[in-house]
């Protein structure tokens, strides 16, 4: 192209992409526009060079970068004011993000503040501290990608949910064949979204599932550690179902298995593909299963699978069933890849929904069941670790057999009833002035008391459900 280069280094922001800089490190964008309004785009990276033509205006504005069709377009007119715009109109989430550029500086972008952007809601974890989403003003500029996206990550490298898997630089990621079709915004998405790296979960944080844990051990978590001696017949089974009542642990099993084998975590609920994701749950799909592969080895969880694996009808939203499509399509890949080290971890707490193609797809199914006595004591021992509290063994006891039917959560639900207790004991007019240690320590009465809101929250009817849905597919029904 003979036009002239209006930008050495490209440092807009990409629609979608939250505090998205050019200038990452090992990596070069030019911008050029050769005054006809055609626009070309490279990005380079060590002697690969990545190009993207198309017609739009350059500035230093968002840009809605199109790769199916291969275009580069302007979104909206420079968000700074300098940008090429001829209007002066401005919606007000625009105006809103130029006085917050302002206030905050450039790292600002209305992907991460302020315009109201959906999240895919995974849920956070329950030690997740908050990350503010806007630069501090002590925050250096200019921030490049890499340092952008490691940023991101709430833990950085400590204390995080991989095991062994090495982190892959953003710039580095993005030039890596697997994603050649996948738009960048996504990427970015499932990197910030769904790729968790939050606290590590250990096999003690679990409760009670010996059954499940020694199996799911032995069924993916040495093989995943141990690709060369489980070869052949000893292979990991590609997807694995975990189903039983809500709340009994199935998100915490995910996590611990990507934890103990050292993998990846990818986390997402299927219904926030199809209902958060209107139109974007396909491509979500795809891109998921390229970045994990790319972060091999790696555990995908999905959450609620059954809204995405059940049986058709005819009443079926034509987007659900081309969600559905990639999806087998995506499963059948990872199943049929040998040397890929990819999981998918399928949980549900309706698995009579799931048809026979999901089934036969996800072959080791596992009974995650209610916490027995033991587990429930565990759970409540654990939580009241960090809690000043009166209880001795035999209140534990007592208030073990008396929760029968609940379930871990439900557990987690009472104990944190019963904590607030001590609280609702002050007086309202004394809680202003009141010391830490004067609030009394939690007692057996305050369980007492608890046990009358808080209740189990499965029946007897669906426990019996699962239980013959065991007997029928899981894998220690017999
Ligand atoms: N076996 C367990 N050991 C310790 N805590 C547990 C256990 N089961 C559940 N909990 C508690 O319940 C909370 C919810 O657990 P989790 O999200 O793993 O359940 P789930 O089976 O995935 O639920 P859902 O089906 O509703 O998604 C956990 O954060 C934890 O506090």
């Amino acid at each position: 192209m003979s036009g002239k280069m209006l930008h050495d280094s490209f440092n807009g922001t990409y629609e979608g992409a939250s505090n998205y800089s050019g200038r990452g490190k090992g990596f070069r964008r030019d911008l050029k526009d050769d005054s006809m309004g055609n626009i070309s785009h490279e990005v380079h990276h060590g002697h690969s060079v990545r190009s993207w033509r198309g017609r739009g205006k350059a500035g230093a504005g968002t840009y809605q970068w199109k790769r199916s069709n291969e275009e580069f377009v302007e979104d909206e007119p420079g968000l700074s004011e300098r940008g090429s715009t001829d209007s002066h109109f401005r919606t007000a989430s625009h105006q809103l993000l130029i006085e917050q550029q302002k206030k905050w500086g450039k790292g600002v972008s209305g992907a991460s503040y302020g315009t109201g952007k959906r999240s895919l809601g995974v849920r956070r974890a329950v030690n997740t501290k908050f990350v503010p989403p806007v630069r501090r003003e002590d925050e250096e500029d200019n921030l490049g990608s890499d340092e952008l996206m490691r940023r991101c990550m709430p833990y950085g490298n400590s204390g995080r949910s991989r095991g062994g898997a090495e982190d892959i630089p953003y710039s580095e990621l993005m030039t890596d064949e697997r994603l050649k079709n996948i738009e960048p915004k996504m990427v970015e998405l499932i990197m910030n979204e769904i790729m968790d790296s939050g606290p590590a979960v250990t096999w003690d944080d679990i409760a009670g599932l010996d059954l499940a844990k020694s199996t799911i051990q032995e069924v993916v978590v040495w093989p995943m550690l141990r690709p060369d001696i489980f070869t052949g017949l000893r292979g990991p089974p590609k997807g694995i179902l975990l189903f039983g009542p809500p709340g009994t642990g199935k998100t915490m099993i995910g996590k611990c298995i990507a934890c103990q084998s050292g993998s990846t975590f990818f986390s997402i609920s299927a219904s926030s593909l199809t209902s958060k994701w209107v139109g974007e749950g396909e491509k979500m799909v795809r891109a998921m299963f390229a970045v994990a592969r790319c972060h091999q080895p790696a555990v995908i969880f999905i959450d609620e699978i059954d809204s995405l694996l059940s049986q058709r009808s005819d009443s079926e939203h034509e987007s659900s069933r081309r969600i559905k499509t990639e999806f087998l399509v995506q499963l059948d890949g990872a199943t049929t890849g040998n040397e890929e080290r990819l999981l998918v971890v399928g949980a549900t707490n309706r698995p009579q929904e799931l048809d026979e193609a999901a089934r036969r797809r996800l072959v080791k199914k596992l009974y995650i069941p209610l916490p027995e006595n033991k587990a429930r004591q565990q759970i409540i021992e654990k939580l009241m670790t960090s809690q000043s509290h009166s209880l001795v063994p035999n209140d534990i006891e007592c208030i073990c057999q008396m929760t029968d039917g609940y379930s871990g959560a439900d557990m987690a639900n009472l104990c944190r009833e019963a904590a607030l207790g001590p609280i609702r004991s002050i007086n309202f007019a004394d809680i202003h002035h009141i010391s830490v240690d004067q609030v009394r320590p939690i007692s057996a009465g305050d369980f007492m008391n608890a046990l009358h809101s808080i209740k189990a929250s499965v029946s007897d009817k669906d426990l019996q459900m699962y239980e013959d849905w065991n007997k029928k597919f899981g894998i220690s029904g017999r």
